[in-house]
């Protein structure tokens, strides 16, 4: 099954690896991206991990439902993915809104996460004026008239080059998300303030981030690795704002020493 019904939302998920005696890791995306931006940091744990991905709702192959949404909503549905897959205690790792949903799963249920890996994301990310000047702007012309912007801030300018074929692919995942999904997912963002949240997490926690992170810079995600308890704190050279696309090496590498120091 790829497909599951959960709040009234079709949901597009994979389980991949295992097999299901294994630690969980769960990965969630990021606004305008399904979960196809975590492949190569997946094939690369498939083995030592049940894998579980998902499109988080308004993205991908999951519908987008009634709007507006909340970041509590969001979590609700992760949470629902994770019951309907009888997961308890895993580790939790988000990019960005996939982020704040890992945080807002843990203060929701935490006995479904062991620990969380909170990539490139932030307590809070933006502004009430530069979520509202992106939502106008993307209602009155569309997501390509923000793409370009959007792409600045997401990938290095070595990524970037013309001729770099993965580079006009994500331009495409960016473009081709649902637009009212898109919407959405912006205003839950624009919504969230997760500083309480963060303060009160008290599971293992590792903050990474890529070094030219335009949308959620090092010291953006550093002020919120301060909130939380222990946290931990990286940062990843050579990458934007995804660096499970652009350095899925070192990504995987960071998430495999957390993950053993945590354990061991
Ligand atoms: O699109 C962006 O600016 C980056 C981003 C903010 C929240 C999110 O999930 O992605």
């Amino acid at each position: 099954m790829q497909f599951a019904r959960i709040n009234d939302v079709a949901i597009h998920y994979q389980v991949i690896g295992g097999p299901a005696d294994k630690p969980v890791l769960v990965f969630v995306n990021s606004l305008g991206t399904d979960f196809r931006i975590w492949r190569d940091v997946i094939v690369r744990l498939a083995g030592d991990f049940a894998i579980v991905v998902y499109d988080k709702r308004g993205h991908g192959l999951s519908e987008v439902g009634q709007t507006p949404y909340s970041m509590e909503d969001l979590a609700v549905e992760l949470a629902g993915l994770l019951d309907l897959l009888t997961v308890k205690n895993a580790y939790v790792c988000g990019l960005s809104i996939g982020g704040m949903i890992a945080q807002a799963l843990f203060e929701r249920r935490p006995d479904l996460v062991k620990a969380l890996i909170l990539c490139d994301t932030a307590h809070k990310i933006g502004t009430a004026e530069t979520w509202n000047a992106r939502i106008e702007k993307v209602e009155a012309e569309g997501i390509e008239a923000i793409a370009d912007g959007v792409l600045e801030k997401w990938f290095t300018a070595a990524f970037r080059r013309p001729e770099n074929t993965s580079f006009a692919g994500y331009r495409n995942m960016l473009v081709r998300q649902p637009l009212t999904g898109y919407l959405a997912t912006c205003a839950a963002v624009r919504d969230a303030d997760l500083t309480e949240v963060a303060r009160h997490i008290s599971v293992p926690t590792l903050c990474v981030v890529g070094d030219q992170d335009r949308s959620t810079p090092p010291e953006l995600v550093l002020s919120t690795s301060r909130l939380i308890a222990d946290a931990r704190y990286e940062v990843i050279t050579d990458a934007g704002h995804i660096p499970c696309i652009e350095q899925p090496e070192t990504l995987t590498a960071v998430i495999r020493t957390f993950i053993r120091s945590i354990t061991n």
